[in-house]
């Protein structure tokens, strides 16, 4: 397992180990074991979520649950290639409204670790783009919420492509008039 930092604190990279042979490979997409082997402590996660888009360019997000059902969540691509991004979102903190964004790919295999307190949201650079992805809380409707997709300086991808969005990520507030309900821990 390999562990890499971001330029946000506590946002992290995660590449499992494949085992390739002529059959293709094996590879263990998630092990606590291991991740704590090698230093990292997740908190327990309690759903599992999958997601298709079908059109390259296709964005989800950028979304987050509000406490207390804020959600940490390990993101991977299934199939095809995304660009993943994360938000700091957590008032006070000296990286807030700052982004991350990392390509994740079925041929990659890197996987991003975003904390509760940051937003994410991605957008698919292949056709028929699938994410996996653990969270640390459950579905909480109530408590979901959203930021423009392009209020946050993120240099997306695919500059000039229209993106296929969700009409409440249509409707979705800029970030300078998201009052974050996410507060830096001092
Ligand atoms: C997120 C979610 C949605 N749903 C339902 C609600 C709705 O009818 C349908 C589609 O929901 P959405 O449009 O919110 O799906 P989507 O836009 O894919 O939302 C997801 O985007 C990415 C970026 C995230 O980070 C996730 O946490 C989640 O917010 O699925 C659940 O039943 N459980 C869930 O956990």
């Amino acid at each position: 397992m390999k562990v890499e930092a971001t330029r946000l604190p506590g946002v992290l990279i995660l590449t499992p180990k494949r085992f390739g042979d002529h059959r293709g490979f094996f590879s263990e997409s998630w092990n606590r074991r291991t991740l704590e082997a090698a230093g990292v402590s997740l908190p327990e996660f309690v759903q599992d979520n999958h997601s298709l888009s079908r059109a390259v360019g296709t964005v989800r997000g950028l979304h987050f649950q509000s406490p207390p059902h804020a959600q940490g969540k390990l993101v991977r691509c299934g199939r095809g290639r995304i660009f993943d991004v994360a938000v700091d979102a957590r008032r006070g903190a000296p990286s807030y409204g700052q982004w991350v964004g990392e390509e994740l790919s079925f041929e990659n295999g890197r996987q991003l670790w975003i904390p509760a307190g940051f937003l994410h949201g991605f957008m698919t650079l292949e056709p028929d783009s699938e994410i996996i992805y653990k969270c640390t809380d459950h579905y909480a409707p109530e408590c979901d919420g959203g930021v423009r997709w392009d209020s946050c300086g993120i240099d997306w991808p695919l500059a000039g492509v229209t993106p296929v969005l969700s009409e409440k990520d249509e409707k979705a507030p800029a970030f300078a008039d998201f009052v974050t309900p996410f507060r830096a821990e001092v």
